[in-house]
């Protein structure tokens, strides 16, 4: 897809018009590169799958296209050149890493793009989704609690040495790497405090990043962005930047976000996307997720009208949401579709 920074204003709603409304997002990526065996447990998080395992990276990516994605989100959430350089490696390896990230991406979706023009035509395609649409690449960028890799993006205290300018220049380079680097757009993700969205805005403005982002907040009581900051504010940050064609919630609760897009929606004119987690929740001393307090696949999938009624245009889930979880998002919203094609 072309671009240029004239056409931000459109980017989004171009795209949601040719995806019928609703665009798909994929699930949790580490959650899938976990379930096939990666060992997560170290700073790089799902990042360290770059090194380790680029192959699964791909794989889980095409699995999210087969399930019905229409955008997928690299393995850069915890990829950060201050995090490869404790690990050893050079500035200039570091920032070919997180270039491999969009290109793994990119490969996933030209494999899928060739398997969708070799699909069968009678549609039997063994339950996958082969359907030729347009597909974007979207570089994840995780926040500054995130590379701190002991779970700070659910608390968003990061304490008072760390202000807007450390963490602009935190992620500065990061983010022109990203931007180069063949992706569609940029998803700042788990954003969970005022002071890093402001940070992403001011360095989109300052940096002139040629290409779109979106910026999705975290919550943990329904209300508010995990930090305690308003969510209200966090919002009118995202609306009042040019670049931003997205404004949302991931790695929340699902029975926190219909709240959630109610309150977006009083300060925003942007498109909402939504992408929940299961609803567990995370132990950042031991990487692990704390079970028994998820919902099932169709308990989270019962939700989604409700909230596409509501305003949201983007919709996928996030940690321990799987393939399967996409593809019965992608039912849900395919019956929508036939249904409201038959009420008109
Ligand atoms: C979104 S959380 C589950 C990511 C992992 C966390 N930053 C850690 O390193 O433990
Ligand atoms: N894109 C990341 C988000 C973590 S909150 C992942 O799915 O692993
Ligand atoms: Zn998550």
């Amino acid at each position: 897809m072309s671009h240029p920074a004239a056409n931000t204003s459109s980017f989004m709603t171009d795209f949601l018009r040719q995806a019928g409304g609703v665009a798909i997002l994929d699930g949790g990526l580490a959650t899938e590169l976990e379930r096939h065996g990666a060992d997560l447990n170290d700073p790089l998080w799902s990042a360290k799958c770059l090194l380790t395992s680029p192959h699964l990276v791909r794989a889980v990516h095409l699995d999210y296209l087969e399930a019905g994605a229409d955008i997928i989100i690299t393995a850069s959430y915890q990829a950060t050149i201050q995090g490869f350089e404790a690990k050893g490696f050079s500035r200039g390896d570091s920032e070919a890493l997180l270039r491999k990230s969009v290109e793994i991406a990119c490969e996933a979706r030209d494999i899928y793009h060739g398997r969708c023009r070799e699909g069968s035509p009678d549609g039997n395609n063994d339950g996958r989704v082969l359907k030729h649409r347009s597909i974007l690449v979207a570089a994840s960028v995780g926040s500054y609690g995130a590379y701190l890799a002991d779970g700070s993006e659910y608390s968003g205290n990061y304490g008072d040495a760390i202000t807007l300018e450390t963490l602009k220049d935190f992620h500065r380079r990061r983010v022109q790497i990203l931007a180069e680097s063949g992706a569609d757009l940029i998803a700042f993700e788990t954003i969970p405090n005022r002071v890093e969205a402001q940070a992403y805005a001011e360095l989109l403005e300052e940096e002139d990043i040629k290409i779109p982002a979106w910026f999705s907040f975290n919550s943990k009581d329904g209300i508010n962005v995990v930090s305690g900051d308003s969510l209200l504010e966090c919002a009118s940050v995202v609306q009042s930047c040019k670049n931003a064609v997205a404004v949302g919630i991931n790695c929340t609760p699902p029975r926190f976000i219909h709240g959630l897009i109610l309150s977006i929606k009083k300060v925003t004119t942007k498109p909402i996307l939504i992408y929940p987690n299961s609803g567990e929740s995370y132990d950042g001393d031991r990487k692990e997720w704390v079970q028994n307090t998820g919902i099932s696949d169709q308990d989270f999938v019962s939700y989604v009208n409700k909230w596409c009624e509501i305003g949201a245009a983007l919709v996928g889930g996030c940690c321990r949401t799987t393939p399967h979880t996409i593809r019965a998002i992608y039912e849900t919203l395919s019956n929508r579709s036939a249904a409201s094609l038959s009420s008109q």
